[in-house]
This record gives C-alpha cells, sequence and structure tokens, in this order.
C-alpha cells in the first residue's frame, strides 16, 4: 500500500474529480458520508455531538457530517473557529447548507457540556496545515484537550503534519479515533505522531486507482495481498533440497536459547534443512529444543571459528553469540570471505559498531536487524524516529544493504531507498528473545531463495502475525518469544487458504 505525501495527495483528489466529472463538493459528501457511516455504526443515539470546524476543507468535511448527523435525528452542535479570512468554497457551500445555527469562536470561553456520552469531533484542520498552531487555534485545542469526550479527528489530528513528525511540546489533538482519508498518512506511523492519532481508519473515498498504481512513492505499508500473492507455494514434488538450507550461528554460554529461538523460527518457515553452529556447551540444549537441526560445535563457550559448510548455507548470525575477540576474529574473517547476502543481528551488530570500517566488508544485499539502539551504535544520534528511518535509508543506498529497523511498525529500508513499514505485530512482543525469532524466520525465508528484500518484507510481517495470534491466544502479557515461533503454523493456514 503506498504512502502519499500531502501534495500527492491532493493530486489523487484532482484527479479524481476530473476522471469521474465530480465536483470537489461531491468528494467531500463523499467523504463525510462515509465517515457518518463509520461513526453511525458504532454510537447510538445515546450520544450527543460536538463538532469543531476550521476554515479550510476540513472544516467542510465537518459542516457537512454535522448535517448528516441532524439529518440522522442525532443532537449536535457546531462550533465554528471564527476567522478573518473567508471559508473556502466548498466550506462555505456545507455551512450554508447546514441546517441549524453555529457557534463561532473566538477565544477559549467556550462551553461544551460534558457527559460520558459525549462525542467530540475535530475537524479544525486537516492536511493543509501550514505551520504550527499558536495562538487563538492553540488555546481551543489545549481546551478540548482536556475534555475528556470521546474524540474523533477527521482526516488528521489538527495540528499534526501529515509527511513530518511533529516538534516538541507543539499543541496538537489528541484523538481516540482518526477516521483518515485514503491513505494513512507517514506521521501516524511513527511513535511520535501515533500519540495524537489513537486508532487509525481508512475511510475509503474510492480515489482514481490510475492515479494511485502511477504515482510514484518510496514509502509503502506491507499489505496482506502483497504478503499472500508473494508467498512461495510448495509443489507436490519438491524435496527438502528445493526448500535451502540455513545455517544460525550464534550462542555463548548462558545465552544459548537466543539461537535456539532463531533455529526453530528457521524450521517454522519451511526451510529445508537447518543446521546451527554454537559452542560445544549447547550441544545438548540445541539438540533436544531442536531435534530437526543439525549441531555443529565450535569453541567451548563461544563460537570460535566459523568455517564450516558455510559455502553452501544461508548464514543468519548473531543471536547470542557474545563479542569476544575470538568470536569477533572469526566473524571478520567470514565477513571477509563471505559474497553472499547475510542475515546479520544482535551481537553482530554490536561487534560492527565497534569496528565501523567492518561495514565495507559486509556482502551486498545483506540484512540487518537492527533495533533502534544497535542502529544507534553503528550509525550514530539521531533526534527523532523519522530522521533515524532517514539516516537508515541512506546507509542502506551506500552500503547496498537491507536495514530492519525494529520497533512497532518495523521500517525495512532497501538498497534502492525504498521503505516499507509492517503493520504486523505488538506490545507483547516487547520482550528478550523476539528479535532472535525474526532472524531465524528471515534467515529461513532467504535460504528458500526468496529475494532478499522480500525475506525482509515477508519475515517481518509473518514475525508480526504470529505475535497477533500469540497475543490473542495467550495474552500480551503472557506469551513468549517461544508462542511467536508456535503461532507461525496458524499464519500459513490462513495464508494457504
Ligand atoms: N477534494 C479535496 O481536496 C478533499 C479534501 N478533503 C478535506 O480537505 C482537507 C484539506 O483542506 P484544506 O487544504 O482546505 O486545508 P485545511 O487543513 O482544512 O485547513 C488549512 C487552512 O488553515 C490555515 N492554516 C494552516 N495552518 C494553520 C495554523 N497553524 N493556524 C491557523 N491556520 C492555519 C490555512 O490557511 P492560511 O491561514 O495559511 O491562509 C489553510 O487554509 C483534508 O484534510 C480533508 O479533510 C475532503 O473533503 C476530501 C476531498
Ligand atoms: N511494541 C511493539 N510492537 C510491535 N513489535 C514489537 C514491539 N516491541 C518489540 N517488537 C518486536 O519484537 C522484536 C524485538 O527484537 P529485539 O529488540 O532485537 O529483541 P531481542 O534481541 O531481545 O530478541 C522486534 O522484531 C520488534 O519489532
Ligand atoms: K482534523
Amino acid at each position: 500500500m503506498k504512502i502519499f505525501k500531502k501534495e500527492q495527495l491532493r493530486l489523487c483528489d484532482e484527479h479524481t474529480i476530473k476522471n469521474r466529472n465530480l465536483r470537489s463538493i461531491d468528494l467531500m459528501e463523499v467523504a463525510a458520508t462515509n465517515c457518518y457511516k463509520w461513526i453511525t455504526e458504532r454510537y447510538t443515539k445515546d450520544y450527543s455531538f460536538y463538532v469543531v470546524c476550521g476554515k479550510g476543507n476540513n472544516g467542510g468535511d465537518g459542516l457537512a457530517l454535522a448535517r448528516m448527523l441532524v439529518e440522522g435525528d442525532y443532537e449536535v452542535e457546531v462550533l465554528m473557529l471564527q476567522s478573518k479570512d473567508d471559508l473556502t468554497e466548498d466550506t462555505q457551500i456545507n455551512f450554508d447548507r447546514f441546517p441549524k445555527s453555529v457557534q463561532f469562536i473566538d477565544n477559549d470561553s467556550f462551553e461544551i457540556e460534558n457527559f460520558n456520552s459525549t462525542i467530540l469531533i475535530d475537524a479544525l484542520f486537516g492536511i493543509g496545515l501550514n505551520r504550527s498552531l499558536d495562538g487563538i487555534e492553540k488555546k481551543i485545542i489545549d481546551k478540548i484537550n482536556q475534555i475528556s469526550a470521546i474524540k474523533i479527528s477527521i482526516d488528521i489530528p489538527s495540528g499534526l503534519p501529515s509527511d513530518e513528525l511533529p516538534k516538541e511540546n507543539q499543541t496538537i489533538f489528541k484523538a481516540d479515533e482518526t477516521l483518515t482519508f485514503g491513505f494513512i498518512k507517514r506521521s501516524f506511523l511513527h511513535k511520535e505522531g501515533a500519540e495524537y492519532t489513537g486508532n487509525v481508519h481508512i475511510i475509503d473515498l474510492d480515489l482514481d486507482q490510475d492515479f494511485v498504481k502511477n504515482e510514484a512513492t518510496d514509502n509503502f505499508i506491507i499489505s496482506n495481498n502483497y504478503i499472500k500473492n508473494n508467498i512461495r507455494k510448495r509443489q507436490k514434488f519438491e524435496h527438502k533440497g528445493d526448500f535451502g538450507k540455513a545455517l544460525l550461528i550464534g550462542g555463548s554460554y548462558g545465552q544459548v536459547g537466543s539461537i535456539a529461538l532463531s533455529t526453530n523460527a528457521a524450521l517454522r518457515v519451511g526451510t529445508g534443512i537447518v543446521h546451527t553452529l554454537a559452542p560445544e556447551c549447547g550441544y545438548q540444549i540445541l539438540q533436544t529444543l531442536a531435534p530437526e537441526a543439525i549441531f555443529h560445535g565450535a569453541g567451548q563457550k563461544i563460537v570460535e571459528t566459523i568455517e564450516l559448510l558455510v559455502n553452501d548455507y544461508t548464514l543468519g548470525i548473531g543471536p547470542g553469540l557474545g563479542s569476544d575477540n575470538i568470536t569477533k576474529g572469526a566473524f571478520e574473517q567470514l565477513l571477509k570471505n563471505e559474497n553472499k547476502p547475510l542475515v546479520l543481528d544482535a551481537d553482530a551488530l554490536n561487534i560492527i559498531a565497534t569496528d565501523k570500517k567492518l561495514l565495507k566488508s559486509i556482502p551486498e544485499n545483506s540484512i540487518l536487524t537492527p533495533h533502534p539502539k544497535e542502529f544507534e551504535r553503528i550509525f550514530g544520534k539521531t533526534n527523532s524516529s523519522l530522521e533515524q528511518c532517514e539516516l537508515a535509508r541512506k546507509k542502506a543506498i551506500e552500503f547496498k544493504i537491507h536495514i530492519v529497523l525494529k520497533g512497532h511498525y518495523t521500517t525495512i529500508l532497501t538498497p534502492l531507498g525504498i521503505c516499507y513499514y509492517n503493520p504486523t505485530g505488538n506490545a507483547g512482543m516487547a520482550k528478550g528473545g523476539s528479535g532472535d525469532v525474526l532472524t531465524g524466520i528471515i534467515t529461513g525465508l532467504l535460504a528458500q531463495s526468496y529475494s532478499p528484500t522480500d525475506a525482509a518484507i515477508i519475515g517481518c510481517y509473518l514475525h508480526g502475525k504470529a505475535g497477533d495470534i500469540a497475543a490473542l491466544k495467550k495474552s500480551q502479557e503472557a506469551m513468549t518469544a517461544q508462542d511467536i515461533i508456535n503461532y507461525l503454523s496458524e499464519v500459513f493456514v490462513t495464508l494457504n487458504k
């Protein structure tokens, strides 16, 4: 699914209007009608509505919605921001169409009756915001934010930019629900913006699909359809040799569990043959936890050499590896000798952070899976999650690698500079071991000849989806990384339907 900037969103509206022979007021009516449907499917006439409108088209959406609520016999008051400028043309039309009187506000002395059943609709500013709120607009939103009604933003919480993140202490409407038109806005996908949106729902405006198909963007959200269409179907006569050979390298005394999790995850995504290279102290543990995998000992308590087998295998390196100098030496040697894409996680990344010239030895198209702190150790500090994402894009291009920046909405940056946001996953996964599972999943997919980009995209999606099922069945609190592995089966069953 594409993510568009606000200029592109406007163009999309314009194309739709032109190609469908519509007037812009008709599109506004569609927008308001679909918001009305969404709201009235969820809230009965026991609720009363306050709709707060600005002078731009976002205010026009609010006025049209308010009219529909009046016609639907809901109790509705409209508060309209007093402005020295004229309303936009369509907003004026909807102002004239509104059958009741409107209360104009030009300071924060207005009253909103506040019951449990009050719903406050925010139609003050949409994507036309062109500067931070201050003055009276700021005061009004500060006041509204104190009211404990159910709060619904139309298109975007007022004051939130669509393509950037808000600066600290900026005043922004704090919504419980955001009904956004056509597309997710990029700011919704970063913590600093997401804290204002509440739950986000896309309101379909039946926008021009030719425009959507042809308009270029370098930011996407991974869609269920993409995964369904690109998951490899197993053929009747295929044998284990057709499904790749993965070798997971990691573990050290006290941290063998990490590489066991990666190993089991690789086994659960369909890999033909899975091997593990870990220190001897992990022998019994690994043979017990993952009897299907073949164990290779390399060192007593730490990995000391990485020479075995590596030519034939797709390698995932790092979980529980430790960063002893001997291990580091073995890892450096491997980087020098390898030229096929690797999956690098955890201590493999920490070793690189201590010796950044190793970055140049990483084979092209490799997949690095840092969490934000690991990323920072390698590439330096940034001021926001969006800046970090953009720095990751730059580095992915520079070093011709994939960077999987982990978090809620994990972002995958490719060597071509494309950014994919993963929509699956939940805070139940914020636990030690979840990342080890991801390493195993991505390595297993890469071994099965998925392209490195697809291994990263599909891997993150499957990981989060299995995590979502685990949370449903076991709760976010009680689920473990092992549960993510276990519920991969349900994800595949659904995808294969
Ligand atoms: N066909 C379509 O296009 C459709 C569009 N739709 C809807 O239109 C919305 C976009 O509408 P929009 O462009 O009129 O802008 P909107 O956000 O309502 O108002 C911005 C106005 O406020 C002003 N302003 C800006 N920043 C400010 C600030 N900090 N403090 C104070 N004032 C500030 C600025 O004016 P200025 O003061 O700069 O002259 C500007 O005029 C979109 O989000 C969606 O809801 C739907 O109906 C579907 C069809
Ligand atoms: N709040 C969250 N929402 C969604 N996914 C999350 C959340 N917190 C963590 N995760 C996921 O869990 C994994 C954690 O990885 P990582 O921090 O490397 O853990 P570890 O190394 O302890 O296994 C990542 O894939 C991340 O995207
Ligand atoms: K709004």
